[in-house]
């Protein structure tokens, strides 16, 4: 399928330490530990709510117009900085760090807490087909064939641990004119917890101008 490589491709953009990647970061920081404290907390919410308020108006404040923001953000070729699973730039993103292998598939590790918890001690299964959804559609650039996902079909195994590490695969499997099949798992200490099958059709959304 793919070529074989002599090292390891970032499919991921590099957070940074810096701008709004530190911002991003901090705000990851924030979205858990507000639920770590819970309703039960010392804390003083009205105060914390005041004080995370007045950094949203500041930063409307200095934010770009929407559609130019939209342009901006699809304006480079390659790696996405934006989007929900990897992006340095998307606060809901864990994030995963992809890269591509020499095998032609895609593999990355992360691991997820209580903002994106299901069942107790474990992960949301949504979250789960996010994450194998993103990765198969990454798997698919970097075969060099990609498109929107038509189905995917996921099977969890076992509950899929929180605050561990997990190993998230993808590889496309075949391309059949415009149908791309897609694999993927997410693995925790070896084991699958969930697997999926994606079909993907090949097909890209004009990107905003
Ligand atoms: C990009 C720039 C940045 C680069 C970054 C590089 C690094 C990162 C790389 C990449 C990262 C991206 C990772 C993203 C991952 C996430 C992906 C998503 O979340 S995508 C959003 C969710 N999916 C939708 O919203 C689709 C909505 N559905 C549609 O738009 C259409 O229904 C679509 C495209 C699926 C098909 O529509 P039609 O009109 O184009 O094609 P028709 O003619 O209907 O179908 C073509 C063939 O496919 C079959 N088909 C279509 N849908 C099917 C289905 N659901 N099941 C089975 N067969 C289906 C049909 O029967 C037909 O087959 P016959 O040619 O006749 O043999």
């Amino acid at each position: 399928m793919t070529a074989a490589r002599e090292q390891p491709l970032e499919l991921t953009a590099i957070s940074h330490n810096e701008g709004v990647d530190a911002a991003v970061s901090a705000a990851r920081r924030v979205i858990a530990s507000l639920l770590h404290a819970g309703d039960g907390s010392a804390a003083e919410m009205k105060e914390v709510a005041d004080r995370l308020n007045a950094v949203a108006d500041h930063l409307d404040e200095h934010a770009p117009a929407m559609d130019q923001r939209m342009v901006d953000m699809w304006s480079g070729e390659g790696i996405t900085r934006h989007d929900p699973v990897t992006g340095p730039e998307n606060t809901i993103a864990p994030p995963l760090h992809l890269t591509g292998k020499d095998d032609g598939s895609v593999e990355g590790v992360v691991a997820l807490g209580l903002p994106y918890q299901g069942p107790p001690g474990h992960v949301h299964g949504g979250i789960s087909a996010l994450l194998l959804d993103h990765t198969l559609g990454v798997a698919n650039h970097w075969a060099g064939q990609s498109g929107m996902t038509a189905e995917l079909t996921l099977r969890y195994h076992r509950p899929t641990p929180l605050f561990e590490q997990l190993t998230v695969t993808g590889e496309q499997i075949a391309v059949d004119g415009r149908k791309i099949r897609t694999r993927g798992a997410i693995t925790a200490r070896g084991e699958v917890c969930v697997s999926a099958d994606g079909l993907f059709i090949a097909k890209h959304l004009p990107r905003p101008r």
